[in-house]
């Protein structure tokens, strides 16, 4: 990080960059947000500023859908900022009935579901054959303080490659991952990023659709992204930071 980095702002504090992975996603946010100012383009897409109501300085990155992409995009913001905090947000499935639409979740661990292998005893994840991470889990009192300020429930959120869309396979999910409340594309990619940069990485999401069998027709992607505005309208920003900086 220095003077010279493309996207820093003499004497702008970047407390918190919310890595999303469409436009309409970023939007949502930002109108969250009461000051905002013009997007800069990043090599991981575009970085919009915003200044939260009580001062914090919250940067905004539709960095792509997928975890390689949010991954990416993550680490281009992260190489070149100052941030103590990384919060991967969006739209996701809910598994029914802890997780309905238009409700909220806010991941106490971020579980990539499909990161393995195929064995005759059933799927086998990377930290299983030896190598690698399925998990991260944010900072508990970054947790508990999101989702008391939200009113939205905390629990397992994961990550996948492909939306599920059957009832066995949401089943398996559930069978596997216990509690889990929400499946999304991004969050293990953004948290695999800011592990590398000693980054603290939370996930925030507003349900659109329940996992399940395929029913595109069912998902209420704007009623989601009401509910994501509503949210960043209400986090307690300074509180999530300092849960982060001081414990
Ligand atoms: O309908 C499709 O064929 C399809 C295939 C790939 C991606 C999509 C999306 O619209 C996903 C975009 C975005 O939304 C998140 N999301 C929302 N609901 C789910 C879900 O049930 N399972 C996984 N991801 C979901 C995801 O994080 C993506 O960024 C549609």
């Amino acid at each position: 990080m220095t003077e010279r980095s493309p996207h820093k702002q003499p004497g702008r504090e970047a407390g918190l960059l919310v890595v999303v992975a469409v436009p309409a996603e970023a939007d949502a946010v930002l109108r969250g947000l009461p000051a905002g100012a013009p997007a800069e383009p990043l090599p991981g897409g575009l970085l919009h500023r915003a200044v939260a109501a009580d001062g914090t300085a919250v940067d905004v990155l539709a960095g792509g859908v997928g975890p390689a992409a949010a991954a990416a995009a993550t680490a281009t913001a992260l190489a070149g900022g100052r941030y103590a905090l990384v919060l991967s947000a969006g739209i996701a499935g809910g598994f029914a009935p802890r997780a309905p639409i238009g409700s909220l979740v806010v991941a106490d661990a971020i579980v990539v579901a499909d990161l393995g292998a195929e064995t005759p005893e059933g799927f086998a994840d990377v930290t299983e054959l030896g190598f690698g991470t399925v998990r991260h889990v944010p900072p508990p009192g970054l947790v508990a303080a999101a989702a008391g300020a939200l009113g939205a429930a905390a629990g397992p959120v994961l990550t996948v490659s492909t939306v599920t869309g059957s009832a066995e396979r949401a089943a398996a999910l559930a069978d596997r991952h216990p509690g889990v409340l929400a499946e999304a594309m991004e969050g293990f990619g953004v948290a695999e990023a800011a592990a590398r940069f000693g980054v603290p990485a939370g996930e925030l999401r507003a349900v659109s659709n329940p996992v399940g069998p395929r029913d595109r027709a069912a998902w209420r992607i704007g009623e989601a992204l009401g509910a994501l505005e509503r949210a960043f309208a209400a986090l307690p920003y300074q509180r999530l930071l300092k849960e982060v900086t001081h414990g």
